[in-house]
């Protein structure tokens, strides 16, 4: 397994020298020509001045490189996907919402429309369709909103991971922190089996402790947590860094 923690400009990707053949074929992939250095007699280090333009992206590349999610942009709107810009423009931001100083990211507006609210559920389908995907979690309350038509469409089943005591059955809890206070998800015992691959979705990442307590929720059962989805990012607050090296896709980032 090669674990590659962050992507930035100036990165150093390290690896066994094994694997130097595939890290090679990744920076021809994005149009690199790698210098490559070999540090020790098993291991070596590429690294390069100019990277693709993810500006951060966490991954880790299985053994078998066909699931290399690199290849496929971690942010939709660095492809410049022609449906981002609506997507984005009916994203209303409420200044001062809940608590002052907040710029709450309002996608109630967005369902109203039902051109650009399609476009988000396919544009996820389109990433995860043939996937092998077959749990969808969708995180209370919003979550809930895109998760069942993403799952519906690709084939999988839905779990509602749910605030506490919300839950009539046999649960797991996980705790986590806010930027104020602390919260918990539970997930019913039985819904994810050991070894299912399952995506998570939410609407929104802002620190990223909810999506890591999902994560938690869904490895402690035994599954695979293949991707994170959400509609928007607040990069700011730096959220994916507290996922890790899970991979995260998102269709906006707000500033
Ligand atoms: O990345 P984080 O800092 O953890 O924040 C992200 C979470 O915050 C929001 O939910 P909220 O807790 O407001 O609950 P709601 O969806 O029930 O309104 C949002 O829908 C995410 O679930
Ligand atoms: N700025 C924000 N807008 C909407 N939901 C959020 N959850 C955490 N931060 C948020």
């Amino acid at each position: 397994m090669l674990k590659v923690d962050e992507c930035r400009p100036n990165l150093t990707l390290s690896c066994y020298a094994t694997h130097v053949p595939i890290l090679s074929d990744i920076y021809k992939a994005f149009e690199i020509t790698p210098k490559i250095t070999f540090q020790k007699t098993y291991a070596c280090s590429c690294s390069c001045s100019r990277i693709h333009t993810h500006t951060s992206c966490c991954f880790t590349l299985q053994q078998n490189y066909k699931t290399f999610r690199e290849r496929e942009p971690m942010s939709a709107y660095k492809d410049k996907d022609a449906r981002i810009n609506g997507i984005k423009d009916q994203i209303r931001v409420v200044p001062n919402f809940p608590k002052p100083g907040i710029m709450f990211q309002d996608i109630t507006t967005l369902l109203l429309k039902p051109k650009e609210f399609k476009d988000t559920i396919d544009m996820f389908v389109e990433r995860y369709k043939g996937k092998n995907i077959s749990v969808v979690a969708g995180i209370e309350a919003r979550g809930f909103i895109f998760g069942p038509p993403i799952a519906l469409a690709i084939g999988a089943k839905f779990v509602p991971l749910r605030k506490p005591k919300k839950l009539p059955g046999k649960v797991i809890s996980e705790e986590y922190i806010l930027e104020y206070g602390r919260d918990c998800l539970e997930m019913h015992v039985g819904a994810v089996e050991s070894a299912e691959r399952a995506l998570v979705v939410d609407d929104l990442i802002a620190t990223g402790g909810t999506l890591c307590a999902a994560i938690n929720l869904l490895e402690r059962v035994g599954a695979e947590v293949v991707e994170c989805a959400c509609v928007i990012e607040l990069p700011d607050l730096k959220g994916r860094e507290r996922l890790n090296g899970k991979p995260l896709y998102v269709l906006v980032e707000s500033h």
